[in-house]
């Protein structure tokens, strides 16, 4: 039986961590005990915190793509410019089936209500396989401050790793969810290469933008003090692009590139987020955009996600590809192996944009 506040010293750190953290309760098993005020950890430095005076809700917004406008050049053309100076963009009517979303999301749900138990065989230290991977917060030995956030990463390897190792209850729907997902990737993926003067999406150029896929699913618990902390912090992804499922409770935002301002992202019913991942920045040459977005806490309702990370093959090794540079222009990043680049990403707590330094030249 989870914890009470009676049975539980929630204002000592220690005693939170160890819940949270190590017993594999989770913020989603610390919120339902019913605690009345956010542990120490958890707090944000002011400066972390969204207050509402960054937060541009009214002239700015990222764009919303059709993607079934028959005149597929202005669909083309609307992405790369929303890659170009946004870094985000939503797409609609992406050929991915209304029904594949919403039992993932239904997965999602199941997958966090189990019992602690069940959850923690896929912790760190329990997991049969690096692959899979239950945690909470972004990268709890290295952070100063606490996330408010659970979630399940899903690295995919192949169909019979996943049938034996990803949890069950949401194994076929995170499954059905990727692979359902994948022609519209590979669309977005031919659009953004053939403005870099890629001709096409041939098998090496795959693997190079979409040689390995992770899946999360990510759960944000109501907070007792949402202003106090964060969902997730200031960071960019990793990845080549993300495509991310939300459902209709809100708070991501987006550091707009033009103004510096927070822009929310308003849920959009049958709707993906689409972001730019520092590996596409990079292969770019800095082209295309890898934005910075954080995600508020909620203090009364819960809330879940579910990114797709699209990403090069770990082994692969990335730089400005030979095609953005033939023209003479400047690589500004260096050759870097993929893994090693993720290796110092979770190394460290989110810290904004300054991962992409890594590969700098
Ligand atoms: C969790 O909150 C998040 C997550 C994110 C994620 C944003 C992304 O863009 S994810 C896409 C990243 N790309 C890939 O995963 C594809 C390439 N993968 C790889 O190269 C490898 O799988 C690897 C990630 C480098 C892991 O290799 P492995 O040899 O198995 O190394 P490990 O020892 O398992 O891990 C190294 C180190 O990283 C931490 N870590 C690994 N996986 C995860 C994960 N899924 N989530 C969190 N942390 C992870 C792990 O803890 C290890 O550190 P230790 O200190 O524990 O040893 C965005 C925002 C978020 O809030
Ligand atoms: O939950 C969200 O809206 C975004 C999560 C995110 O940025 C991530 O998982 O990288
Ligand atoms: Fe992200």
């Amino acid at each position: 039986m989870a914890p009470t506040l009676s049975t539980a010293n929630f204002a000592d750190p220690a005693e939170v961590t160890e819940f949270v953290v190590n017993k594999g309760n989770g913020v989603k098993g610390l919120s339902e005990t019913g605690i009345k005020a956010l542990p120490d950890q958890y707090i944000q430095p002011f400066e972390e915190r969204l207050i509402n005076k960054f937060v541009n809700e009214t002239d700015e917004a990222i764009p919303v793509i059709d993607m079934s406008d028959p005149n597929e050049n202005k669909v083309a053309e609307a992405i790369c410019d929303a890659a170009e100076k946004w870094g985000f963009f939503q797409v609609i009517n992406h050929g991915v089936p209304l029904d594949v979303l919403d039992n993932v999301k239904a997965a999602t749900h199941r997958f966090f209500n189990l019992p602690v138990e069940e959850k923690s065989r896929f912790t760190k230290e329990n997991s049969l396989t690096t692959n899979v991977r239950f945690g909470t917060s972004f990268s709890p030995r290295a952070e100063k401050a606490l996330e408010w956030k659970d979630y399940l990463s899903l690295f995919f390897v192949s169909e019979a790793e996943a049938e034996q190792f990803w949890p069950d209850v949401c194994k076929n729907e995170a499954l059905e969810y990727m692979n359902k997902s994948k022609t519209m990737v590979r669309k977005l993926l031919e659009y953004l290469g053939k403005n870099l003067n890629v001709k096409e999406l041939d098998e090496t150029k795959e693997s190079l933008f979409m040689g390995s896929i992770r899946v999360n699913l990510n759960y944000y618990p109501i907070c007792p003090n949402p202003d106090l902390t964060v969902g997730v912090g200031r960071h960019s992804d990793v990845s080549s692009l993300t495509i991310l499922l939300q459902d209709q409770i809100g708070g991501l935002h987006v550091r707009s590139l033009s103004s510096g301002n927070w822009v929310h992202v308003p849920p959009v019913p049958g709707s993906f987020v689409i972001n730019i991942g520092d590996a596409m920045q990079i292969l770019s040459n800095g082209r295309y955009k890898s934005v910075e977005h954080r995600v508020l806490a909620n203090g009364s309702n819960n809330r879940i996600s579910v990114p797709i990370f699209v990403n090069p093959k770990p082994e692969s090794v990335i730089g400005p590809l030979p095609e953005v540079i033939a023209n003479g222009e400047e690589p500004i990043y260096k050759d870097v192996v993929y893994s090693d680049y993720v290796r110092y990403f979770f190394k460290k707590a989110h810290d904004g944009k300054k991962t992409v330094d890594f590969a700098k030249i």
